[in-house]
């Protein structure tokens, strides 16, 4: 069965279209990675699958259940880690996963949860004084609550030293190995890379690419930089008759004995045999796999850092509608907005209308979380 089914779901936030036309299938127990610089969409998507956000266009269905009308259901299976999570420093990690047990209403030994997540020893401290890494996991350890078959992370790593980075990859791999399915939205490449059977890459809104990391590395070609160990100098006018070559991306020195060339593989050859008739002897060369890196910026160069605007001049409007939500959703939280980031019910549409009201209110409620 699939877990998540997006289908043509376009966000539009007055002229900033967030997201466009997106159609994506994650299947159950699978680890998705949900790539994109800033301002790519990610977390409007996550937000979309919540129902934190409503689409303009397009329907979202999460463990079978149609997003919109049975959010509750949706919000019962999954667990979410929000971008950002705040702890309460007065209160213990117990206390808070006490209390995301309470919210969810679910029989639950938060002494159990704070295993999965490292955090044992450190239940009877007051989460203020944890480190950031144990902050994340607490959060972890609050969307675990209730065995959720969907954990839904935005963010999970960032701000996270690699050993903090490495705690958190390792408990996502347990949790999957335990046949939950995890999408994740991020944009440090190697924590995607360490985790994910498939990820997909968004840019201003648009999904370029989803594939395993594999075969993203097939599809761009990027597979072939190779390093060519040369006996000579090489003269200027040389690395340009290189970089003519057909297939040939870029040439580069690398220190004063080798060159890096960025090409097609089948070009591999001939880069080599135009070196030697211009009497440069190559003493070795070997072929780099492209890095994650490498990939992401084969599909998201030229990115602007902000999603497509659909009039001129947009952007300022864009800021500042966001501005007014932003707000408008500190209104809300101050009204009496949910306190628990991981429990989402404060954005259910009781009526399930789809006024602008009702809009309005579910993304102050995403804001406000
Ligand atoms: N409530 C909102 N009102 C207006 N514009 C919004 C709102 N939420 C998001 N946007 C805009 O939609 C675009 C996508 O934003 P989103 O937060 O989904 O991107 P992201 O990929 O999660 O970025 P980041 O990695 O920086 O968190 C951005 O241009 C953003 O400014």
């Amino acid at each position: 069965m699939t877990a998540i089914e997006l289908d043509g779901v376009t966000k539009r936030f007055e002229d900033v279209t967030a997201v466009s036309d997106l159609s994506l299938t994650v299947e159950e127990g699978e680890v998705f990675g949900f790539l994109g610089p800033n301002g790519a969409g990610k977390s409007t998507t996550i937000n979309v699958l919540l129902d934190f956000v409503r689409p303009t266009e397009g329907s979202v269905t999460v463990l079978g259940h149609d997003a919109r009308e049975e959010s509750v259901a949706v919000r019962e299976r999954t667990g979410v880690l929000p971008e950002g999570f705040g702890v309460y420093d007065r209160l213990t990690g117990r206390a808070h996963v006490e209390f995301a047990i309470d919210s969810k209403e679910v029989d639950a030994d938060p002494d159990d949860v704070l295993e999965r997540v490292g955090l044992a020893d450190a239940a009877d401290r007051k989460a203020g004084g944890y480190s950031k890494g144990m902050r994340q996991r607490l959060a972890l350890a609050m969307a675990l609550v209730g065995d959720p078959d969907l954990l839904v992370l935005d963010e999970p790593s960032s701000g996270l030293d690699p050993a903090g980075a490495k705690e958190m990859r390792e408990i996502v791999l347990s949790e999957a190995e335990r046949g939950t399915t995890v999408f994740f939205s991020s944009h440090i490449l190697e924590q995607v890379e360490a985790v994910c059977d498939r990820v997909g890459i968004l840019r201003g809104g648009e999904l370029v690419a989803v594939d395993s990391i594999e075969g993203l590395r097939e599809a761009t070609d990027a597979d072939a930089t190779l390093r060519v160990s040369v006996g000579d100098p090489v003269a200027d006018e040389v690395l340009a008759e290189i970089r003519d070559l057909a297939g040939v991306r870029s040439v580069d020195r690398d220190g004063d004995d080798a060159l890096r060339v960025a090409c097609d593989s089948d070009a591999k050859t001939a880069v080599v045999t135009e070196l030697e008739e211009r009497g440069i002897t190559v003493t070795d060369f070997t072929t780099e796999e492209a890095s994650l890196e490498d990939l992401f910026l084969a599909y998201t160069e030229d990115d602007s850092d902000v999603a497509v605007d659909d009039s001129d001049g947009a952007e300022n409007d864009r800021s500042e509608a966001a501005e007014s939500e932003r707000s408008d959703a500190a209104d809300a939280e101050e009204a009496g907005g949910t306190d628990d980031p991981t429990e989402a019910g404060t954005a259910d549409e009781e009526d399930g209308g789809d006024d602008a009201d009702s809009e309005a209110s579910a993304e102050d409620t995403e804001v406000a979380r």
